[in-house]
C-alpha cells in the first residue's frame, strides 16, 4: 500500500466571482522512501492540492474525494485524528521562512514547539531534540539561541526543514520550499531534503513551477494543468521526452541555467492559462496548444498509457480512443485502461 494516495480529488473554492474548480479529479500515489514532483504554471492548482492533503484548505473552500495517509482519510477524519496526522503523519516546509518564523522567539524553541505540542516530553528534552534536527539540516547546535534575523534565507528555510522533521513524519510535502533562494542554497537544501528522505524512509511531495529542478530531485513528476494532471512518468523521461504537449513547452522554459529572465515561462506557447471559472471543454490546453487537432475542444481527456510508468493526458498519446487512428471516444474501454495507470 502507498503512503499516500489520492483518489478523484476535486477541489472548489466558493466565492463571489463564482466556483473555481482549482483541483479536478487528481488520482496519485506516493511510497516511502520515494519522491513525487508536482509542476505547473501559476494558478494550476498545486498549491491547493497541498493544502487540501492536510486539511488545511480556507472557508469557503469544499474537498470531494479521498486523501488516504496510510490507508487513513484526510478529508473524513476527525479533528483529534487529524491533529496528529498534521506532525507525526505529514507535514509541509512553505515558501518564506522570515514569515513563518515568530521574530521574538529563540529558533530552538521554535523547533522544539512541536514537540512538546505533540509529544509527552518535557522541555529539556525537546530542546535537545530542536539542537539535533538543528544539525542534521546542517546548522551548529548553538543555532537553537539565535533569532530569526540572525540567519541568512537558506539557515531559515533550513529550521523551516528542522521544524517540519520534528515530530518525525511519514510525509514531507515541500511547496515552492526553495523558490525564494539563490540557485546554490537551492541545491543545497534541496539536496538536504533528498538525503533525509532516503536515510527517514520519508515520502517526500515537493512542489514548484520549475521543472528542471523538480528533474533533478524527484524520481517522479506530475504536470498539472487547470487543476489535472496532464502528464506522469519519471522524472527524466518526463523532462527530456515529454508525452504531453504542455509538458514539452514547460520543459523548454528550463532551458539554460543563467537565463533568469526565461525561468517559468513556457516558451514558444502563446496565450494565459484559462479563467478558472471559464475551463475549456474537450482538453483545457487545446487553445494554446501547438499541436492542436480538431478533435481536441470536443473529446474529454484523461491519463493514458504512455510508455512505462508513463501517463499523459493527450489524444496524440498512441492508442488514445478519439485520436485520429481510434475512433472510440469516451468509452468504458478507455475509463479502464485510464484508471490503471494510477
Ligand atoms: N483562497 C482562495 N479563494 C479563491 N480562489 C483561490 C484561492 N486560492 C487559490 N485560488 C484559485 O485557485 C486556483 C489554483 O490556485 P493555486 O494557488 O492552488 O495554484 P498554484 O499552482 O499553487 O499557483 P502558484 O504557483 O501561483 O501558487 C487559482 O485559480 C487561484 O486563483
Amino acid at each position: 500500500m502507498s503512503l499516500l494516495e489520492i483518489r478523484d480529488l476535486a477541489v472548489t473554492y466558493h466565492g463571489s466571482r463564482g466556483d473555481i474548480p482549482a483541483v479536478r479529479g487528481v488520482n496519485l500515489d506516493l511510497a516511502a522512501g520515494e519522491t513525487l514532483g508536482i509542476a505547473g504554471e501559476s494558478g494550476c492548482g498545486k498549491s491547493t492540492l497541498a493544502l487540501a492533503m492536510l486539511r488545511l484548505l480556507p472557508a469557503g473552500a469544499t474537498a470531494d474525494g479521498q486523501i488516504l495517509v496510510d490507508g487513513d482519510d484526510v478529508l473524513g477524519m476527525s479533528w483529534g485524528k487529524l491533529r496528529a496526522v498534521r506532525w507525526a503523519g505529514a507535514s509541509i516546509v512553505f515558501q518564506g521562512a522570515m514569515h513563518a518564523l515568530n521574530p521574538v522567539h529563540r529558533i530552538g524553541r521554535q523547533v522544539a514547539e512541536p514537540i512538546l505540542v505533540h509529544e509527552n516530553v518535557g522541555e529539556a528534552a525537546a530542546l535537545r531534540r530542536a539542537e539535533d534536527l538543528l544539525t542534521q539540516v546542517g546548522l551548529p547546535a548553538w543555532r537553537a539561541r539565535s533569532y530569526p534575523h540572525e540567519l541568512s534565507g537558506g539557515q531559515r528555510q533550513r529550521v523551516m526543514i528542522a521544524m517540519a522533521l520534528a515530530c518525525s513524519p511519514r510525509l514531507v510535502i515541500a511547496d515552492e520550499a526553495t523558490t525564494a533562494l539563490d540557485v546554490m542554497i537551492q541545491a543545497q537544501v534541496l539536496d538536504l531534503l533528498g538525503r533525509l528522505v532516503a536515510e527517514r524512509d520519508i515520502a517526500l511531495l515537493m512542489i514548484s513551477h520549475d521543472l528542471s529542478v523538480l528533474s533533478a530531485h524527484c524520481r517522479r513528476l506530475a504536470v498539472m494543468y487547470a487543476g489535472k494532471v496532464v502528464e506522469l512518468g519519471p522524472a527524466g523521461s518526463v523532462f527530456t521526452d515529454p508525452r504531453h504537449p504542455y509538458a514539452g513547452a514547460l520543459s523548454s522554459a528550463f532551458p539554460t541555467v543563467g537565463d533568469p529572465a526565461s525561468r517559468g515561462r513556457p516558451r514558444g506557447l502563446g496565450g494565459d492559462p484559462p479563467d478558472p471559472t471559464d475551463i475549456p471543454g474537450g482538453c483545457p490546453f487545446h487553445p494554446r496548444c501547438p499541436v492542436v487537432l480538431p478533435q481536441c475542444s470536443s473529446t474529454p481527456v484523461e491519463l493514458w498509457p504512455a510508455g512505462p510508468e508513463r501517463a499523459a493526458a493527450c489524444v496524440r498519446v498512441e492508442g488514445y480512443p478519439g485520436s485520429a487512428a481510434d475512433g472510440t471516444a469516451g468509452t468504458d474501454e478507455a475509463d479502464d485502461r485510464s484508471r490503471s495507470t494510477r
